[in-house]
């Protein structure tokens, strides 16, 4: 599978842009703030429907106009997929595949598998366990649509559940029955994607493994730990066990909206206790482990977006990373950086087919 082409149209400082890409490299180059992340961005907007850097869509929009449009087209399978993203202000959100609208965005979820390696991947160790929980969730959706499904179902009762808690303070009275339904539902929802988050925990963490040794060239052992309140009661245990607390605080306190994933080295947080160097080993080698991970249940090397990493990393790793592109290990790259020149070197040493983007300020053109 790979992006064939592409035209964005008042994405971020973007303006009009339009790629023809290489089916195996291609890099953004071009100077601090001039739009090379945003680029990437909008092919990760292709996959997953939304920004990874910006969640609050309408700050997505070019400032000064009032909508974006996002055109892609894929080859996936020997077959062109036409993806299409726009959003004006007021209205909502557009996704379109091959001409048709979709009705539920989750529907496109998965189709087209990629992965981004980006310095912001840093809020995976330093932010609270959503950001953790987004990514487990994230993985696992792109090849489990009904877990997609269950998630998104039990979010919405977690809202229903929370509205009613809330309903309780202003009013004093606990709705009983429509309580035990969403109690019931919730216990229904609970365990699958407690049993799925678990599952794949265990069939992650040796490719993470593999790939942590490989980038660091050192065995550390490194732990990636699913804590979840369902490894000891069960949901509907949990939720009766905290009504109290629950009608106290106004939602809902417990359950696996709460799971979180301890990152550890050598038994210890990462968090705490890693250099910046190791966190970033940690960081890459969980992504390329994600990459392997989707490649392998799906049968498709996902789309794989390295965003400034030359920047940040050293030459051993650089190399060691380069080595798998050159493994053909991967499908389709894209990469952002700031050194023409370097990532010209850099490539020129894999032997693989690239092409090269000069990026400008849109304002200097
Ligand atoms: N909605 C928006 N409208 C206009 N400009 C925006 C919008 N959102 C972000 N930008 C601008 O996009 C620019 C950042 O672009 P981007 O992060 O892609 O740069 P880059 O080329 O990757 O830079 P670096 O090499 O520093 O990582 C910033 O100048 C930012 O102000």
């Amino acid at each position: 599978m790979y992006l064939k082409s592409l035209n964005i149209l008042n994405f971020k400082n973007i303006e009009d842009e339009n790629f023809q890409f290489n089916q195996r490299i291609n890099c953004f180059v071009g100077l601090n703030g001039v739009g090379k992340t945003n680029i990437l961005d909008a092919i990760y907007y292709m996959a997953y429907g939304k920004s990874y850097f910006n969640p609050i869509a309408l700050q997505n929009i070019k400032h000064g106009t009032d909508f974006f449009v996002i055109d892609a087209h894929f080859v996936k399978n020997d077959k062109d997929e036409h993806i299409v993203c726009s959003l004006k202000k007021g209205q909502k959100r557009i996704l379109k595949r091959n001409g048709k609208n979709y009705d539920r965005f989750s529907d496109h979820f998965g189709l087209i598998p990629l992965v981004i390696i980006s310095p912001s991947d840093t809020d995976l160790i330093t932010e609270g366990s959503e950001t953790r929980r987004k990514f487990l969730d994230s993985v696992i959706s792109q090849m489990d649509s009904q877990y997609l499904q269950q998630l998104i179902q039990y979010q919405k009762l977690i809202a229903q559940r929370n509205a009613l808690l809330k309903n309780y303070a202003l009013s004093h009275f606990l709705d009983q029955d429509t309580l035990v339904v969403y109690n019931e539902q919730l216990e229904i929802l609970a365990h699958p994607i407690y049993e799925s988050r678990k599952q794949f925990i265990q069939d992650f963490l040796p490719i993470f493994n593999y790939y942590h040794q490989l980038i660091t060239d050192n065995k550390d052992d490194v732990q990636l730990i699913y804590e979840t309140q369902l490894n000891s009661k069960t949901m509907s245990t949990l939720l009766t066990e905290n009504l109290n607390k629950d009608l106290a605080l106004q939602y809902t306190s417990v359950g696996i909206h709460k799971d979180d994933l301890s990152f550890e080295l050598k038994g210890y947080p990462i968090k705490k206790f890693g250099s910046q160097g190791q966190q970033k080993s940690f960081l890459i080698a969980l992504k390329i482990a994600q990459f392997e991970f989707i490649k392998k249940q799906k049968g498709i090397a996902p789309i794989l977006l390295f965003d400034d990493i030359f920047d940040k990393l050293d030459e051993n790793r650089v190399r060691k990373i380069l080595e798998l592109v050159n493994l053909d290990t991967f499908g389709q790259l894209f990469i952002s950086d700031t050194h023409a020149e370097r990532t010209e070197n850099l490539l020129n040493s894999i032997h693989q087919d690239f092409e090269i983007f000069k990026i400008q300020n849109p304002n200097n053109e």
